[in-house]
């Protein structure tokens, strides 16, 4: 069975090894002519899979190792009665993590305390209802708007648009739909931005398109106090450089980047690939992991909470150096080429969770937080 797979999904080959012969490539220039005679594709979002990809090829399976579903033509699957697979929740906590790290850091440069705030969760699946867990764990308050499951089941103490919109801080983790009966795309409108307060910080992991850009722009004119976080731009890998520049914030499309959350995405594709075409799994990503580069950590009775919250986040995931990379773009010949190798060549990151952390018994309460963020943590 000859298998094509973009080549930024990591471990692919070793993983569909017994499955069949890979084949790799960059996905933006994936073709209906690369396609051959190959019967499985994996991809990752940079790739559209469609009638003009598919029509007349032998693909009988289509996986894709992302969350986000927007590339992907899940009615003409269906219609030609291909196969398909994705990986919810692969990449979740980096994406959590991520939305911590931001918060962080602009609390600490603006002179604030995250606890004095409300921050409005808008969409609590995979990765927002980590976002929430993280931050309860943190004391931080939390606003919770995702009607659509309010709809399902009765969870949280869900918000309406308008109060969510309330809120001191708002973080997107919705997936980008245009249609349907919760539409996302230009969630945050023209008219949704003017509800903002002048002072609000907005966090984007999302999809850059949940956004209206041109109306986020004009406004960012009026109220340039408005905080931006971006990781998601409209036009990918073709962004705006003036939004880059009025963002306070800006990276490349990278939230869910870390290793554990890209290897979890081969790992469950795999598995799908497996169960499709009834094949026992004989590969596991942890079979393939390497030791994480930072293994402990340990703080002292003298340490202050805040201080080593600061620390082990920073230590794990520091969204700086992401955003000082992005920012040299505007000096590239090629932005678009820098951006995506921005993303082909990401450094390792690994999920807070490789982390244990040492802390005095009396430190019960610093132990709860860190928990809570994802840390292992061991009193001693
Ligand atoms: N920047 C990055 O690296 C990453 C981006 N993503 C993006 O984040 C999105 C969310 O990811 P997950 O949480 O894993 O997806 P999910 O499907 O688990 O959760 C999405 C939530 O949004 C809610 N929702 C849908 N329409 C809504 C609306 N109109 N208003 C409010 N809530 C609404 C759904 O009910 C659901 O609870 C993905 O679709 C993807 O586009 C995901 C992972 C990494
Ligand atoms: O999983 C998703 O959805 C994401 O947005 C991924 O982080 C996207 O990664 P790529 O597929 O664009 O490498």
């Amino acid at each position: 069975m000859q298998i094509i797979a973009d080549e930024n999904i990591p471990l692919v080959e070793l993983a569909f090894a017994n499955l069949g012969e890979v084949r790799t490539m960059a996905g933006r220039d994936l073709s209906h002519a690369d396609l051959g005679k190959a019967e499985i594709l994996l991809v990752r979002s940079v790739t559209s899979v469609n009638e003009k990809l598919l029509a007349n090829s032998a693909i009988r399976f289509v996986g894709t190792a992302t969350i986000g579903l927007d590339h992907i033509d899940l009615a003409y699957l269906h219609h030609r009665g291909i196969g398909f697979a994705s990986a919810p929740g692969c990449n979740a906590t980096a994406a959590a993590e991520y939305v911590i790290s931001a918060l962080l850091v602009i609390a600490e440069r603006q002179g604030f305390s995250l606890a004095d705030k409300t921050v409005g969760i808008i969409g609590c699946g995979n990765v927002g209802s980590r976002v929430l867990k993280k931050l309860t764990a943190l004391n931080i308050n939390c606003l919770v708007y995702d009607p659509p499951q309010q709809e399902q089941r009765d969870e949280f103490d869900y918000v309406d648009l308008e109060t969510v919109l309330t809120a001191d801080i708002i973080t997107l983790h919705v997936p980008l739909e245009k249609n349907g009966r919760y539409p996302t795309y230009h969630l945050i409108s023209e008219s949704v931005l003017k509800k903002l307060s002048h002072q609000v910080v907005l966090i984007n992991t999302s999809r850059g398109a949940i956004i209206d850009e041109t109306a986020l722009l004009n406004r960012l004119a009026i109220h340039p106090k408005m905080t931006v976080i971006l990781d998601v731009w409209k036009n990918e890998p073709d962004i705006n450089p003036l939004l880059l520049q009025r963002a306070t914030l800006g990276t490349p499309h990278i939230a869910g980047y870390s290793l554990d959350g890209k290897v979890r995405g081969t790992e469950m594709l795999y598995a799908a690939v497996c169960h499709y075409f009834q094949k026992s799994p004989v590969w596991r990503s942890q079979m393939s992991l390497p030791a994480p580069p930072l293994i402990r950590l340990a703080f002292s009775n003298q340490i202050d909470d805040n201080t080593a919250i600061h620390t082990a986040v920073m230590a794990c995931y520091d969204i700086r150096r992401d955003d000082a990379t992005l920012r040299r773009l505007e000096q590239a010949i090629q932005p678009e080429i820098f951006f995506d190798n921005l993303r082909k060549y990401y450094p390792i990151r690994r999920e807070f969770d490789c982390v244990a952390i040492e802390l005095p018994p009396e430190k019960s309460q610093l132990a709860k937080q860190l928990t809570g963020l994802g840390f292992q943590v061991e009193l001693k």
